[in-house]
């Protein structure tokens, strides 16, 4: 029986056992003032502490550690004594001890059900493993329990090699330094995680650094950001000269995002994903546990050329209303996401059009669109090709679910579909209409509007007429000029746990 709450399944434990294998089971104690008798059953994904009316499961994604205690670190005030309060005279005295660290998360009070909020709990379990007369023999049946959890638990995708973490200072509202020190430097150094920590001094700083060093995937696990989209973003086109001068197409280490940002499109849709469609309730919880126990999933980039450059794109590309916005509104910096509520608002107000060419190549599930994309300087031929020219209010696509946790602009896409979703709406829309094709982004119902034109596609082309137009890469502004776009199937990959 499974029981669903905001952010992960809980299992009823009574179902643990038969569900998965049943790995190891074993009858404590709870090392804890009373010594509670506690029965412990493994399974390859669960974990389930069941005391007298007080029974538990934890998913293997929420146990950050397991580790022996040494024979110091045992509270061995006289067990009598507690015993007696137990009547359960027994507990051998020569036990050995464990200790879980666990994030587990629930809901505490009533308000957090009927909110549907949940809460993640650092907790502690410290069991006694007493069931021989010989410390000795405690000692073995603990190590044994604990190179089985444990192998269970680290999961990730390298136990030897650290993670490079590159944080941006500036990022969102200027709390990522902040929110690393007391949120992610705890849950890093209780999984025993080995990173390196680079602090940005300037944009550009990362991208320098990853140009200088080209043997990152040697060195490092993967490489981690906690900023924003656009730190992220400055991260992968610090591989771009690499990747276009070498014959293997894809980025060599795989990536993660920690969210710091004010946007966060890539970490919503990853925890859209790992959560089934649900939304996180503690995106930089979730976002530290992809980090430190996922698994490499390929992503596909968008490959976008200029006539002068090549620019690599997780995320969006961007002109007009949307754009304007994302830019714009950095004057609203220190509101955090709102800012992008107000500026929208304003905007629609302000309504403007954009004139420009837009070739787009739809998505053909049956035929697969196998034949090679034009380069960007050569006229498009093809009849498969749709041509639209006019004045748009905005063009916008992405690849990912979310753009930021309120804004659902693609509710199918998954990391490697190899679609890139385009939207575009003509001149000639209302105030209302704007308002309600922003309002419909939230859920994800804009793509049922008329006035919208929302395609999967497989490449498109754009010659906006004007050259000072705002024009964003994963919402940064790039020169505004003719660009074409094309997926890359699979030619990143993201860490991300396995959906429980
Ligand atoms: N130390 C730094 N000082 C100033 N800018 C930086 C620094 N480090 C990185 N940047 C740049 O800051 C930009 C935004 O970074 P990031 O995405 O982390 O923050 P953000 O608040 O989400 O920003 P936005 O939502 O505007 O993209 C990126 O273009 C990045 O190159």
């Amino acid at each position: 029986m499974r029981e669903e709450n905001m952010n992960v399944i809980r299992l009823n434990v009574e179902s643990v056992a038969s569900i998965d294998s049943l790995l190891w089971t074993g009858s404590y104690h709870m090392l804890a003032e009373k010594l509670v008798p506690i029965t412990v059953k493994l399974t390859t994904n669960w974990l389930q502490l069941d005391r007298a009316n007080h029974c538990e499961s934890f998913h293997m994604n929420e146990i950050a550690s397991c580790t022996v205690l040494s024979n110091d670190e045992i509270d061995r005030r006289p067990y009598s004594t507690r015993c007696l309060k137990t009547k359960d005279l027994s507990i051998s005295e020569n036990g050995a001890g464990l200790r879980l660290i666990i994030y587990a998360n629930s809901m505490n009070s009533e308000n957090d059900v009927s909110s549907g909020k949940s809460r993640h709990h650092r907790q502690i379990i410290e069991l006694l493993i007493d069931i021989h007369t010989d410390y000795g023999d405690n000692m073995n049946e603990a190590q044994l329990f604990q190179s089985k959890i444990s192998s269970l638990i680290h999961t990730g995708h390298s136990n030897t090699k650290p993670v490079l973490i590159i944080l941006n200072p500036k990022s969102g509202k200027g709390q990522a330094q902040r929110e690393f020190e007391n949120k992610i430097k705890p849950i890093l150094d209780d999984c025993n995680v080995k990173y390196h920590l680079l602090i940005t001094k300037h944009a550009r700083h990362a991208s320098e650094f990853i140009e200088s060093n080209s043997d990152l995937a040697n060195s490092y696990s993967a490489l981690a950001t906690v900023s924003g989209d656009g730190l992220l973003n400055e991260v992968l086109n610090g591989f771009v000269k690499m990747v276009e001068n070498s014959e293997y197409k894809h980025i060599p280490i795989p990536l993660s995002i920690i969210p710091g940002g004010s946007g966060n499109g890539l970490a919503h849709s990853i925890n859209s994903l790992y959560l089934n469609g649900n939304k996180s309730t503690n995106s930089l919880l979730d976002c530290t546990f992809h980090m430190i126990k996922g698994q490499p999933k390929k992503m596909d980039i968008v490959r976008i050329t200029s006539p002068t450059k090549v620019y690599y794109s997780f995320l969006s590309f961007g002109w007009g209303l949307m754009s304007d916005v994302d830019i714009e509104s950095e004057r609203l910096r220190f509101l955090g996401e709102p800012r992008f509520t107000i500026w929208s608002i304003f905007r629609s107000f302000m309504l403007r059009t954009y004139p420009g060419e837009l070739y787009y190549l739809p998505f053909d599930n049956q035929n697969g669109n196998k034949e090679p994309i034009p380069p960007l300087d050569t006229p498009i031929t093809d009849k498969q090709w749709v041509v639209v020219k006019d004045k748009f209010v905005l063009v916008y696509a992405a690849y990912q679910k979310y753009l930021n946790s309120t804004c659902k602009f693609a509710p199918d896409a998954e990391l490697d579909d190899q679609t890139i979703y385009l939207l575009y709406i003509r001149e000639g829309v209302s105030f209302f209409q704007i308002i309600r094709f922003l309002l419909a982004l939230e859920d994800g119902s804009h793509t049922e509007i008329p006035y919208v034109q929302f395609i999967p596609v497989r490449a498109f082309r754009l010659l906006p007429a004007n050259s000072n137009d705002i024009v964003t890469v994963d919402g940064e502004v790039i020169q505004c000029s003719p660009i074409q776009a094309e997926v890359v199937p699979g030619m990143a990959s993201i860490l991300l746990r396995n959906c429980s």
